[in-house]
């Protein structure tokens, strides 16, 4: 491939909307192809970003959109972690430079972007069921149009996708489902589906089997009735075991394929087929993560979500190497192995996210005792709670964001029965780039109200590795979240602490006001007294390290000491960390006290990097100080000074 037209190739120049290609032969496509995936290796070298996965659908794209008549037609891409070149083709290659950024273009379709992105995505395994949606809605209204959901074999493993696939098999319209079917998830792709799409995909078995009965019956000569019958019969019932995506017939779709999802001849031609076809089609199409390039087709895992990287030799250009200091993840992937080592009832499990969890270690070194679940963090919770029963430690590894999914599963099968499972809550606040799909901003307000859950928060790595340590004994469930990246570079100690249930710790006295700081914030609020100090003010520091239970004894009596608390937490403000705090006071009959929260307000945060959002959101040092600063303000406005 041709680097040197990373930046802006010169046929995609002339490409601004989906119309453009609709004329174009299949050789002038296949160059339109490279220079997208040029475009997008040179985009997501600086920016960041999903590259693997996107560079493998640029054919599909191109077919799909030559073939449908978008926007009319409604393409729903699923995870949409693999839609950069229909990004660049719907109207925004000339903003496609600010991918992830600030202000700048989604890494994922946005509804409020184009009319092109139909769908608003980042959490895998809607695209069924959305596209269900759509097509009934199409016909309540009576209008015309196709509907087409492009889902990957990693996100056909999560039971949404199953909910839809019965759904929609049995409602018998003509929703076309293409499988983009690349054998990988982030890591290799699990589970008995699978394994039946591998066999599916190799269909060189199937290819001769087919060809041997034909050239079987063929053989057979001047047929009799009762031989014609045998034979139609035995076709028949070998048709179960050897058409291709049988699975997929008998839950009432047409199958097409397996088909090479890089021969834009193929796509185009079968699609061709397919729009005219009545009702439920999965196309099962063939790709490869990392088309195209090669750094990313040998190493599809490193490439999936990769950071700013040199084109030329695929190795990362931004700092992050080996003296950057340990990320949450690794302390907590570190602290995980040393734990089980000991303990061989501790189990690890994930869904789909072992290398992001940090568990790839512990993979390693206890393979019998670690599961991947594959996009499943539903069956994933309900998984550990069934482990739990019989006495084992489940740690279940989960993004924050992603265990939104899990709700019931967390109160029904483990809260509601108080088993010890300890839910490590990773990219728990601000992810950054990924944006509001992947924020994990409302743990804390969705599993304080949960009753038997403990809820924490580590300020640096080292009290990660004690929290997890102490997690393990409390005999209840756990919640431990902590964000993504590195925190201060605190080394962990030797030995991890017994941390006593519902304990925090005063950091910093003070007297004019109390700033209660949970996790990422207990640094920020260190150095905003520090600056405070200078300004006169002294503030004392509160590191609450349990969300839930509170240390009431510590909150009652700040609040003899103080009349001004303020309460900072990387989350939602409506009902987390300050919520608490608030509902600590007031049951203890306290109302005389000025309080301020600071955290997120009712809204979704949108995508920045974890820095200036935690500067938009005036929850870091800065922020901070400005917000004690406007409450001493106010208070002088309330007490007249002193007469002279
Ligand atoms: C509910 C949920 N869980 C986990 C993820 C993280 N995730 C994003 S893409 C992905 C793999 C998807 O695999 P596949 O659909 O096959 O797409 P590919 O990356 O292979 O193109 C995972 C696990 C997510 N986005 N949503
Ligand atoms: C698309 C998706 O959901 C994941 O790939 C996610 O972007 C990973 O996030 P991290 O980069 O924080 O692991
Ligand atoms: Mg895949």
């Amino acid at each position: 491939m041709d680097l040197s037209k990373r930046s802006s190739g010169r046929l995609l120049n002339g490409i601004l909307y989906p119309r453009d290609i609709r004329n174009m032969n299949n050789d002038a496509l296949a160059a339109l192809a490279e220079d997208l995936r040029a475009t997008i290796i040179g985009t997501v070298s600086r920016t960041g970003g999903h590259l693997a996965s996107s560079l493998g659908a640029v054919e599909l794209t191109l077919a799909v959109h030559k073939v449908f008549d978008t926007p009319r037609d409604k393409i729903i891409w699923d995870v949409g972690h693999q839609a950069y070149a229909h990004k660049l083709i719907t109207g925004r290659a000339d903003r496609f430079f600010t991918l992830r950024q600030k202000g700048g273009i989604s890494g994922f379709p946005k509804r409020e972007e184009s009319p092109y992105d139909v769908f608003n995505v980042g959490h895998s395994s809607t695209s069924i069921s959305a596209a269900s949606g759509i097509l009934e809605a199409r016909d309540l209204k009576k209008e015309a149009f196709k509907v087409v959901a492009i889902i990957g074999d990693g996100s056909m493993t999560a039971g949404l996708a199953f909910e839809g696939l019965n759904w929609s098999g049995d409602r018998k319209k003509d929703l076309i489902i293409i499988l983009n079917d690349n054998e990988m998830s982030i890591s290799p792709n699990v589970g008995a589906l699978s394994c039946y799409l591998n066999s599916v995909m190799t269909g060189q078995t199937v290819k001769r089997i087919r060809k041997d009965i034909k050239n079987f019956l063929k053989t057979i000569p001047s047929i009799g009735e009762q031989v014609l019958e045998f034979s139609k019969r035995a076709e028949e019932s070998l048709k179960a075991l050897i058409v291709p995506g049988a699975l997929f017939e008998d839950l009432g779709f047409t199958y097409v394929g397996p088909l090479d999802g890089h021969r834009l001849d193929h796509l185009i031609r079968n699609l061709e087929n397919v729009r005219h076809m009545e009702g439920p089609v999965l196309v099962h199409v063939i790709t490869r993560k990392g088309k195209g390039y090669e750094f990313a087709e040998a190493e599809p895992l490193r490439f999936h979500g990769i950071g700013p990287f040199y084109p030329e030799t695929g190795g990362p250009s931004s700092a992050g190497g080996a003296q950057a200091p340990a990320s949450y993840t690794q302390v907590f992937g570190r602290t995980l192995v040393r734990l089980a080592r000991d303990n061989p009832r501790i189990v690890a499990i994930t869904a789909a996210m072992c290398e992001g969890t940090g568990l790839n270690e512990f993979a390693g070194q206890f393979p019998e005792r670690f599961f991947d679940v594959g996009i499943a963090e539903q069956h994933g919770v309900t998984f550990a709670a069934g482990l739990a029963t019989e006495g084992m430690i489940p740690v279940v590894a989960i993004y924050s964001s992603f265990l939104q999914r899990a709700y019931d599963q967390i109160l029904h099968d483990v809260c509601l029965q108080n088993l010890p499972v300890v839910f490590a809550l990773d990219r728990s606040g601000f992810v950054g780039e990924d944006g509001p799909t992947h924020h994990g901003l409302f743990d804390l307000s969705f599993l304080r109200p949960i009753p038997n859950m403990i809820v924490m928060a580590p300020k640096d790595e080292n009290e990660l590795q004690s929290m997890l340590f102490s997690a393990m004994g409390y005999g209840r469930p756990v919640a431990i979240r902590y964000p993504r990246g590195s925190g201060i570079g605190v080394s962990p100690d030797a030995e991890p602490t017994l941390l006593e249930i519902g304990k925090g710790e005063l950091l910093a006295d003070g007297t004019d006001v109390a700033i209660l700081a949970i996790g990422s914030t207990v640094y920020p609020a260190l150095a905003a007294s520090e600056k405070l100090a200078k300004e006169g003010i002294s503030a004392a520091v509160v590191n609450a390290r349990f969300v839930k239970p509170l240390d009431r004894q510590l909150l009652l009596d700040l609040s003899r000491s103080f009349k001004h608390i303020l309460t900072v937490e990387e989350n939602a403000v409506m009902g987390g960390f300050g919520s608490a705090v608030l509902e600590c006071f007031e049951e203890n009959g306290i109302r005389d006290l000025r309080i301020k929260r600071l955290g997120v307000r009712d809204e979704f945060a949108q995508q920045a990097t974890q820095a200036e959002l935690r500067d938009l959101y005036g929850i870091d040092e800065q922020g901070i100080v400005a917000a004690v600063l406007a409450m001493m303000d106010q208070k002088k406005e309330r007490e007249p000074d002193p007469p002279a």
